[in-house]
C-alpha cells in the first residue's frame, strides 16, 4: 500500500476518484487556498503512483506524471484508495485513461483513423493487493464513467498481466494486429467486416486466420506477411470440430499452415514491449540470413536461402554497376584513341611508364583481382602484361577486368606502380619539383589517405613513396 505523510481521507470522500488535468478530485469543492493545497497533494499521489507503475512494468521512467496530466486536454486517472488502510489512509491502484487520434489496421489489414479513440494508458494495482479483484473495480468505474466498453479501448502496450486481466474478466483473446504499440481486439471497428472474425460471431473464415495467422488479400498482409493472432484455442475448436473431416483435407491444411509459418519472420512476444504487429519487410531482409537460429521450427532454411539470394542479388547488381562504369570508360577511351591509324586500345605501358628502378614485374598496372586464377592467367601471362590484343569481356568472362581504368588512372612519367613489396598494396612515387627538397620524410605527406613508405622519404630518383591500399571494387 501507498501511504503518504498527509491525510488522504480530504481527497478521497468515496473510495475511487477522477483526476482530470486540473489535478482535482471530481469530488473537489474548497476555496482558492485548498484547491492549491489538492493540488500538490494529488501531484505527489500520481507521481507516486505512477512511478510505482513504471517499476513494475520495468519501465525507464513513468508514463504517469502529475505534470504530464496538466498538460494533457484528454486524459483522466482514476485513483482507488483504502481510507481505513494506516493512520492516513493509502492509495492502493491507478488507471490513466484517454481519448487518442490513431491510425490503426483493420481486421482486414487495411488502414483507418480513428479519431479519439478510447484508449487504456496506464493501469497498477499496488503489488499487495493485485488479484484480489481491485483492479477489476477500478476498471469497471472508469468504463461506466467513461461509458466505453472493453472491446472498444485500444491498449498501450498491455503487460502480460493486464492481458491475462482482459482476457480474464472481459473474454478479450483474439488481437488485430498493428504496427504501432497499441493492441486491439477483434470487434474494436465493430463494423461488418470486423465482426465477421469475432469470437462471439460464427467461427472465423479459413482465409482470414489460419492457426492465429491473420490472413487477408490485403497489401498489408501481403507486405508484412501472415501475424501471429495468439490464440491457439481457436485452432483447436476448429481442428476440433473437422475431426471427422478427411484426413487427406487435414494435411493439407497442415501443409499449408508450415508454410505460413515460414513467412512468420518476426513474432512478437505480448507485452508491454512486444505488442502483437505486423512483421516488417526490411527486418525480414536484414534478418533473413541469421533468422534460422534463432526462430527454430521449419521456417530456418528457407529464410536462410533467402539471405543467400538476396546477397546474391546484391553481388549481381554490384557487378553491372561495376561493368557499366568500365564499359563507359572504355568507350571513352575508344572515342580519344579514334584519330590513331592503329586502333591499339592499349598502348605498351613501357612508353609511357619512366620507371627509377625497372623492377622485373612493376610495368602493367596491378591486374584485378578475379574469381577463377586459370583466367587471370590466361589473360595476363607469366610475364604479366597485357596481350597484344585486348580481350573483352565477352571473351574472358571476367567480369572485373578494368584495362580501361587502368588506363584511367594510367601511370605517366611521374607515377609508378611497383608491384614487388605485396600483391594487395601499390607504391605510387611522386616526382617532386626541382630545388623543392624536403628534410623530414612526414614533412609534407600530410594526406590522411597516404602512409609514408617503410622504405621511407625520397628515392635516390627523388621520388617520394606513397602506399596506398587498392580499392578492392577495381
Ligand atoms: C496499458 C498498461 O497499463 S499495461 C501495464 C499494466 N500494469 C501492470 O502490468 C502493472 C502490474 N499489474 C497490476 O498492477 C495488476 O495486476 C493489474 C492492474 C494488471 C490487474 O489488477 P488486479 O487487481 O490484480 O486485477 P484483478 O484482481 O481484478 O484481476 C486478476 C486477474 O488479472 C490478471 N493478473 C493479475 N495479476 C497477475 C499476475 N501477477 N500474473 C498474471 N496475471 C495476473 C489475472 O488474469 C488475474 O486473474 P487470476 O488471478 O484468476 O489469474
Amino acid at each position: 500500500m501507498v501511504e503518504f505523510r498527509f491525510d488522504i481521507k480530504p481527497l478521497f470522500p468515496q473510495p475511487i476518484i477522477k483526476v482530470a488535468s486540473n489535478l482535482l478530485p471530481h469530488t473537489f469543492r474548497g476555496d482558492r487556498r485548498q484547491c492549491l493545497d489538492a493540488t500538490s497533494k494529488m501531484s505527489e499521489i500520481i507521481d507516486r503512483l505512477g512511478q510505482l507503475s513504471a517499476i513494475s512494468q520495468g519501465l525507464n521512467k513513468p508514463v504517469t506524471t502529475a505534470q504530464r496530466l496538466r498538460m494533457s486536454e484528454n486524459q483522466t486517472i482514476y485513483l482507488l484508495a483504502d481510507t481505513e488502510a494506516g493512520h492516513n489512509g493509502a492509495v492502493i491502484g491507478l488507471l490513466k485513461v484517454g481519448t487518442k487520434d490513431l491510425y490503426l489496421f483493420d481486421e482486414k489489414g487495411q488502414t483507418r483513423k480513428m479519431e479519439q479513440s478510447p484508449s487504456i494508458l496506464d493501469f497498477y494495482v499496488h503489488e499487495s493487493r493485485q488479484r484480489a479483484g481491485l483492479g477489476k473495480r477500478l476498471f469497471e468505474t472508469m468504463l461506466n464513467e467513461e461509458h466505453w466498453t472493453p472491446v472498444k479501448c485500444s491498449v498501450d502496450r498491455p503487460s502480460e498481466k493486464l492481458l491475462g486481466f482482459l482476457r480474464k474478466h472481459y473474454g478479450l483473446v483474439r488481437t488485430i494486429p498493428q504496427a504501432n504499440n497499441f493492441v486491439l481486439y477483434e470487434g474494436f471497428f465493430g463494423d461488418e467486416a470486423s465482426q465477421n472474425g469475432s469470437r462471439n460471431g460464427h467461427a472465423a473464415s479459413p482465409e482470414r486466420t489460419k492457426n492465429g495467422l491473420h490472413i487477408t488479400d490485403s497489401p498489408n498482409t501481403q507486405l508484412f506477411g501472415a501475424t501471429y493472432l495468439g490464440d491457439e484455442t481457436s485452432k483447436q475448436k476448429r481442428f476440433g470440430r473437422r475431426g471427422s473431416e478427411s484426413q487427406q483435407h487435414h494435411q493439407q491444411q497442415q501443409q499449408q499452415q508450415a508454410a505460413l509459418l515460414q513467412q512468420i519472420t518476426q513474432i512478437s512476444p505480448n507485452g508491454r514491449y512486444g505488442a502483437p504487429r505486423p512483421t516488417c519487410s526490411m527486418a525480414e531482409i536484414i534478418h533473413a540470413g541469421s533468422a534460422s537460429s534463432g526462430k527454430g521450427g521449419g521456417g530456418g532454411s528457407a529464410e536462410s536461402n533467402r539471405g543467400n539470394e538476396i546477397a546474391d542479388i546484391a553481388e549481381q547488381l554490384q557487378m553491372q554497376h561495376l561493368q557499366a562504369v568500365e564499359n563507359h570508360i572504355e568507350y571513352e577511351l575508344e572515342q580519344e584513341q579514334e584519330p590513331e591509324p592503329e586502333p591499339e586500345p592499349e598502348p605498351e605501358p613501357e612508353e609511357v611508364i619512366t620507371p627509377p628502378t625497372p623492377p622485373p614485374k612493376s610495368k602493367t598496372p596491378t591486374p584485378p583481382k578475379v574469381r577463377s586464377p586459370e583466367a587471370a592467367e590466361s589473360i595476363i601471362g607469366d610475364n604479366r602484361r597485357a596481350p597484344a590484343f585486348q580481350l573483352s569481356k565477352q571473351h574472358t568472362g571476367m567480369k572485373n577486368r578494368s584495362f580501361g581504368v587502368g588506363m584511367a588512372v594510367m601511370p605517366t612519367g611521374k607515377m609508378e606502380f611497383n608491384q614487388e613489396e605485396r600483391e594487395d598494396f601499390g607504391v605510387v612515387k611522386i616526382n617532386r619539383p626541382l630545388g623543392n627538397e624536403i628534410t623530414s620524410p612526414v614533412q609534407d605527406n600530410t594526406d590522411a589517405m597516404s602512409t609514408v613508405s617503410s622504405t621511407g622519404g625520397l628515392t635516390d630518383q627523388g621520388y617520394n613513396d606513397l602506399k596506398f591500399y587498392h580499392n578492392k571494387l577495381w
